[in-house]
């Protein structure tokens, strides 16, 4: 088995889908915690400059949802052929599109164009993207592609309480399909004994 290394902040955000995949999978890893102030000499030592990046056997790859992806091939949570992939890669290529409609507006520097934006994500933005998911989740019973587990429940699972902190609110209270998608997940016993161990951070 290679031996695996996440490098991220301290915090779930992208880098919990990996952490979630590691752990489904039973592989251990070096979970590896950068500081603010060690960040500026390690960010040249990174292939894009940025984290997450996962080091298998010393070699450095970025991108967390490519890197997901190869993670989901090696803990079987990918599809049974390319029409089931297609299917788990569309789910999370929507959920990051929400993500980064959730991010801009909650990064956005001016306080009047925030307020402005503000008002169109949560009135329009957010109930959309959450009605269009939770809809995915009742026609697939609970989980998000394929009528069955697979790494976008573990993707949309892992880094929801990021999307809840930037929200301030339960994005799932209200969707009763996608909330099962995260106890489905969350009652993965790997994933139990990850959550159960793992730095308690608030994103
Ligand atoms: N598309 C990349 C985005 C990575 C990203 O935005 N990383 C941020 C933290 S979430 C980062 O490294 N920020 C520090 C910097 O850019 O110096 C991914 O999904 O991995």
């Amino acid at each position: 088995m290679p031996d695996y290394k996440v490098y991220y902040f301290n915090v779930k955000a992208l880098g919990e889908p990996l952490r979630f995949l590691l752990s489904y999978g039973n592989i251990p890893f070096d979970d590896i915690r950068i500081t603010r102030e060690e960040w500026p000499a390690l960010k040249p030592t990174m292939p894009m400059g940025q984290m997450p990046v996962l080091d298998v056997d010393g070699k450095k790859v970025h991108q967390s949802i490519a890197m997901s992806r190869y993670l989901a091939k090696q803990v079987g949570l990918v599809g049974a052929d390319a029409w089931e992939d297609l299917q788990i890669d569309t789910v999370v290529d929507t959920i990051n599109d929400f993500r980064l409609k959730i991010g801009v507006v909650s990064y956005e520097p001016d306080d009047e164009v925030k307020e402005k934006k503000l008002v169109t994500l949560n009135n329009e933005v957010i109930p959309f993207y959450l009605e269009k998911l939770d809809d995915i989740a009742r026609e697939n019973n609970g989980y998000l592609a394929n009528g069955k587990l697979s790494w976008a429940d573990l993707y949309f699972t892992a880094i929801l309480d990021y999307l809840n902190y930037l929200t301030k609110t339960d994005l799932v209270a209200n969707h009763p399909n996608l909330r099962q998608v995260t106890l489905n997940v969350l009652d993965i016993d790997q994933i139990k004994a990850w959550v159960e161990k793992r730095p308690k951070t608030e994103i």
